[in-house]
């Protein structure tokens, strides 16, 4: 039986993850492409770390040993940062391999290039694992754009983001006890700075944008903001109030310009984003003939995201990447309304005078601050905002609408 030949870089979590999955479901992958797959190196950083590789497969430090072994089909990318991932997966192409990646740091910026690369040289760049984890979202997003426009995306998008604000939630856990569990768990980045800071839910939302509307906004013009301000006495606030944060990124395209942002939310129990605890991720997709499109799962960890590579790799093997191009779209809705809803914390804990302008829909006061649930016209809480450096607030998500046909058929009477 003929073979095909793979090569790995990085053997970390994910890099185990794509490993154990080429192990385990060999008899299947046989089955569906009749051959045998065969890992032939594996790239690494550190010589002297112990590892459970087997002795027939070359382990190196050095990237050029990989690209000197003979008829590599497919290599998987699994390190981290935009170098060396980039020079590596550019030398790759140029050599006519495939190609599949799990690095979003990397594939944020310099996705487009390599896919224009992969274009003239006739290979294929698989990307699913670099964003959402387990979540065949790119898949999804592909398949959709064969006859819808897509024009928003929403998602949490950062898997120990989520397990930390649900951990703190659920169970007390302090910041720094759940995010070191989520790195114990392989949730987290090596620096996990850019899990917490949000700069990983916002690569992933750059890569989500390219994919669906075939361009990224300015990066600078997209708001980031992580979870780190959010202690235990927030997140009690926004459950008395049947709220959860969660983090979230969104992104939209009308006629003119791509529109994202990045940061902590709260979300209602009817949103479908607030069952969605810890590693999960969930991205919720609005076409123009669908409606709202809805995944959730895994959104990180070693067999998930070793998942998303696998079936990557199926896919380019298969050939179903040939055509992969996206169409350019055009959307026509924003989400912004007027009107919103916000949780308010203020230092006092007598009624601030503004209040009268809003609909107050609840207060609690918690560890002397009072927490305000109120609702009310944008523009005047804009200016709110500006006039009280003191306040903190935080938006209640709106759902992706549903089509107002399709929400007429949905309902039941
Ligand atoms: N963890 C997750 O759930 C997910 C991670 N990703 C992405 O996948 C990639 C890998 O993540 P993860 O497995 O968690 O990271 P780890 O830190 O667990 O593993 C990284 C691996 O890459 C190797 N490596 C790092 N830098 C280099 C280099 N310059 N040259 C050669 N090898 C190198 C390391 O070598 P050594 O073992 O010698 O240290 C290690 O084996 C990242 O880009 C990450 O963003 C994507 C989706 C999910
Ligand atoms: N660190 C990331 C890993 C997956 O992309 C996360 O927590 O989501």
């Amino acid at each position: 039986m003929s073979e095909l030949h793979v090569a790995l870089l990085g053997f970390g979590t994910v890099g185990q993850g794509v490993y154990e999955a080429l192990d385990t479901h060999r008899e299947r992958i046989k089955d569906i492409t009749g051959k045998e797959v065969r890992i032939r190196a594996i790239l690494i950083k550190d010589p002297s770390k112990e590892r459970e590789i087997d002795p027939s497969i070359k382990v190196t430090t050095d990237f050029d040993e990989i690209l000197e072994e003979e008829d590599i089909d497919v290599l998987f990318e699994a390190i981290v940062g935009e170098e060396p991932g980039y020079t590596y997966l550019t030398k790759a192409i140029e050599r006519g391999i495939h190609v599949v990646t799990a690095n979003k740091a990397m594939f944020a910026s310099k996705g487009e290039d390599l896919l224009t690369r992969a274009r003239e040289r006739e290979v294929a760049v698989g990307f699913e694992a670099t964003t959402a984890g387990g979540l065949p979202v790119i898949g999804a997003i592909r398949q959709l754009l064969n006859v819808n426009e897509i024009t928003h995306i929403q998602g949490i998008l950062n898997g120990t983001s989520n397990f930390i604000l649900s951990q703190m939630r659920k169970e007390g856990l302090s910041f720094e006890r759940a995010l070191s569990i989520a790195q114990e768990k392989g949730y987290a980045e090596a620096d996990p700075t850019s899990d917490v800071g949000g700069q990983d839910a916002f690569y992933k939302l750059m890569i989500l944008s390219r994919a669906a509307f075939h361009g990224q906004p300015d990066w600078e013009a997209v708001p980031k903001k992580g979870i780190t301000d959010l202690t235990s006495d927030w997140l009690q606030a926004a459950e008395s109030f049947s709220l959860r944060f969660k983090h979230v990124g969104s992104i939209q395209r009308d006629r003119e310009s791509i529109s994202g942002v990045v940061e902590p939310v709260l979300v209602k129990e009817s949103h479908p984003f607030y069952g969605v605890e810890d590693v999960e991720n969930v991205v919720s997709v609005k076409g123009s003939l669908v409606g709202r499109v809805t995944l959730s799962g895994p959104g990180a960890g070693k067999l998930p995201t070793g998942s998303a590579m696998v079936e990557d790799f199926l896919s380019l093997i298969e050939g179903r990447y040939a055509s992969s191009e996206t169409r350019a779209r055009i959307g026509v809705e924003s989400l912004s309304g007027r009107d919103g809803e916000w949780v308010v914390r203020t230092p006092d804990e007598a009624l601030p005078e503004w209040v009268d302008r809003f609909d107050l829909l609840d207060r609690i006061t918690l560890s002397g601050h009072l927490y305000l649930f109120i609702r009310g016209n944008e523009e005047e809480w804009n200016a709110v905002q500006q006039a009280d450096v003191r306040l903190q607030p935080y938006p209640v998500l709106k759902e992706l609408p549903l089509e107002s046909r399709l929400k007429r058929e949905a309902s039941v009477r």
